[in-house]
C-alpha cells in the first residue's frame, strides 16, 4: 500500500443507523473532488478525515503515521465550510492571523500580510466580514486555510453560495494557491464542471461507499451506472463542450 499521502485502510464511519465503508489512498498534492448523490455518505467522509467522528473501524493514515486516534486539532487537516467560519466580530487580518494562534495580536504579522496578498485582499485586512463581498469573505476564508500550514485541506461545497462566475474564479485561486503551496485537497461539489476544472481524480461516495479515486476526465466521460444517473444530463451537455 503506497503511504504517501491519506490512506482510508478498512474504514467504517457510522451515524445513526447509516454506515460508510471507505479502503483507498489520495496521493500527496493531488486535488479530489468527493461526488455522489444526496445523503450518499460526502460529509460524513470529511467529518471522519477531520476528526469530528470517531470511526467505528479502520484506520486514518497521513503519510504512512496513524492519526486515528488524534483530536481534530492534531491532525495534519483544515476544513473549510460552506459558511467559511470567519468571526464577524473580527477584521479579515484577525479573522487570518488566527491560524497562527488564538492572539489577536497575529494580526500584525507579515506572514498575514502575505496571505492577504496571495488572494488579492491586500488592502482589506482592516476590514470586518460584514463589509465585504461573499467572494471576498471566501478569499479571507483561503487566506487563513493558506497560512494555517495544514498539509490537508478539506471543503464541504465551499463556494456553493456564490455566482457562478465567482465560484469560477474562486476554484481557480484555490487551485492555483493550494497546488503551489502542495497541499493535498479534498472537495465536495455537486457540480461536475467543478471536478473538470481542479480535481485531478474524484471520489464517488454512493452505497455505502467511499470508491477509490479515479482520473476526472475518464470518471466523468464514462461515468457508472449510478454516478450517471444522479448526475443527469449535465455531466454529458459539459463533457461535450
Ligand atoms: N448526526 C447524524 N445522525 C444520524 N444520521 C445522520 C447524521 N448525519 C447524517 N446522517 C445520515 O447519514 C447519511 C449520510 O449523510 P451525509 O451528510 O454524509 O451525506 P452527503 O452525501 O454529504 O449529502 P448531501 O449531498 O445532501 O450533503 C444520510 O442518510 C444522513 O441522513
Amino acid at each position: 500500500m503506497p503511504t504517501d499521502g491519506l490512506t482510508l485502510d478498512a474504514l467504517t464511519l457510522t451515524q445513526g443507523d447509516f454506515s460508510l465503508s471507505a479502503d483507498l489512498t489520495v496521493p500527496e498534492g493531488q486535488t479530489i473532488a468527493v461526488m455522489g448523490p444526496s445523503g450518499g455518505g460526502k460529509s460524513t467522509l470529511l467529518s471522519g478525515i477531520a476528526g469530528f467522528l470517531s470511526p467505528t473501524s479502520g484506520r486514518i493514515l497521513w503519510n504512512g503515521q496513524d492519526i486515528t486516534p488524534a483530536a481534530p486539532a492534531q491532525r495534519p487537516v483544515t476544513m473549510l465550510f460552506q459558511e467559511h467560519n470567519l468571526f464577524p466580530h473580527l477584521t479579515l487580518a484577525q479573522n487570518v492571523g488566527l491560524a497562527l494562534g488564538p492572539s489577536l495580536k497575529h494580526a500584525a504579522s507579515p506572514k498575514v500580510a502575505d496571505a492577504l496578498s496571495r488572494v488579492g485582499l491586500e488592502t482589506l485586512g482592516p476590514r470586518r466580514p460584514a463589509e465585504v463581498s461573499g467572494g471576498q469573505r471566501s478569499r479571507a476564508a483561503l487566506a487563513r486555510i493558506l497560512l494555517a500550514g495544514k498539509p490537508l485541506v478539506l471543503m464541504d461545497e465551499p463556494f456553493a453560495a456564490l455566482g457562478p462566475g465567482l465560484k469560477q474564479d474562486m476554484l481557480a485561486l484555490v487551485d492555483e494557491t493550494l497546488r503551489a503551496a502542495g497541499r493535498t485537497l479534498l472537495m465536495v461539489t455537486h457540480d461536475p464542471a467543478d471536478a473538470r476544472a481542479i480535481a485531478d481524480q474524484v471520489i464517488v461516495v454512493e452505497e455505502s461507499r467511499a470508491l477509490p479515486p479515479t482520473p476526472t476526465a475518464e470518471l466523468l466521460d464514462n461515468p457508472p451506472p449510478g454516478l450517471a444517473s444522479y448526475l443527469g444530463t449535465s455531466a454529458r451537455a459539459r463533457s461535450s463542450s
